[in-house]
């Protein structure tokens, strides 16, 4: 069988003290959609900085094509970063700096490729994006759509083999929102790339990830495809599911003292 593209192994990681996540296990395989869900606080941005090698597993190992990303030399890092896309929440754009510059800053910053083949690869990837004809535009003139796209297209401006979306949704009209879900699979089909997603929305996520896993204080407690997930009897994946207020996450905050107590009424 081929070697998963990220494996985690046994994995445990806490920041200080405090532990975030314990005994993580999967295998994402070359070309997969994975989506990461969970409630918030439930550690699934942490699982995207262990697969950036931003942060170290203090156990098990996160593996990268086989290779335990914790012996990294720098080179090797540099060279995983470079293979790989991150879109972050917002997708910030660089305001100063036009559409096409900041498609273009990646290739400047990365490779040595001539400005003129820089010019042609900026127009496709805009194109592709949906967006070709707006590069002399400055951030501040697009729509937060707009805006999400040129970020998409910033984002696979070096081809990268592995693409990490941060609640890529986060703030998008259902339109919009429909159109970057859609480019989000276009792009892991046409590409071949390995995507892993962190989301909460459900109903997207479910239409285009091939994978899903699912964490809870913590731990997976489910991994698998979304069928698979939408049949499961989980009370942590039916609240998270239907949007239940109260449920294994709880409404009220652990309070130490009775309400009685607070009201001198006990
Ligand atoms: N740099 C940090 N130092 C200390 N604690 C942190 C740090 N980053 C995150 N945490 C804590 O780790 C826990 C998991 O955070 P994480 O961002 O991974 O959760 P999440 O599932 O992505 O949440 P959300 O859906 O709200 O973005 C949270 O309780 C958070 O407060």
């Amino acid at each position: 069988m081929a070697t998963p593209f990220i494996e985690m192994k046994d994995v445990a990681f806490a920041y200080g003290d405090r532990p975030i996540l314990k005994n993580i296990n999967f295998k994402l395989e070359q070309g997969s959609f994975t989506a990461i869900m969970g409630s918030s606080g439930s550690g699934k941005t942490t699982l995207l900085r262990l697969i950036t090698g931003q942060i170290t597993a203090q156990q098990g190992q996160v593996l990268i094509n086989g290779r335990d990303i914790a012996k990294f030399n720098r080179e090797e890092l540099y060279h995983h970063r470079r293979n790989m896309g991150v879109l972050f929440q917002f997708g910030a754009l660089f305001t100063d700096l036009s559409v096409f510059d900041n498609v273009a800053y990646p290739m400047r910053e990365h490779t040595d490729l001539p400005e003129t083949m820089i010019h042609d690869l900026v127009i496709m990837k805009l194109n592709a994006v949906g967006l070709r004809g707006v590069e002399h535009l400055m951030p501040s003139e697009l729509s937060g759509g707009m805006s999400r796209r040129v970020a998409l297209a910033r984002t696979i401006a070096l081809d990268p083999a592995l693409l990490l979306y941060d609640e890529p949704f986060t703030g998008l009209d259902p339109i919009s929102l429909g159109v970057i879900a859609s480019l989000v699979s276009k792009i892991n089909k046409a590409l071949q790339t390995t995507s892993v997603m962190v989301t909460h929305d459900i109903q997207q996520s479910l239409d285009i990830a091939s994978h899903v896993v699912f964490l809870a204080h913590g731990e997976i407690i489910f991994s698998g495809s979304p069928h698979a997930m939408s049949k499961l009897d989980s009370p942590w994946v039916n609240q998270f599911i239907h949007g239940l207020a109260d449920g294994p996450v709880a409404f009220r905050y652990p309070a130490i003292t009775t309400l009685q107590q607070d009201l001198d009424i006990a």
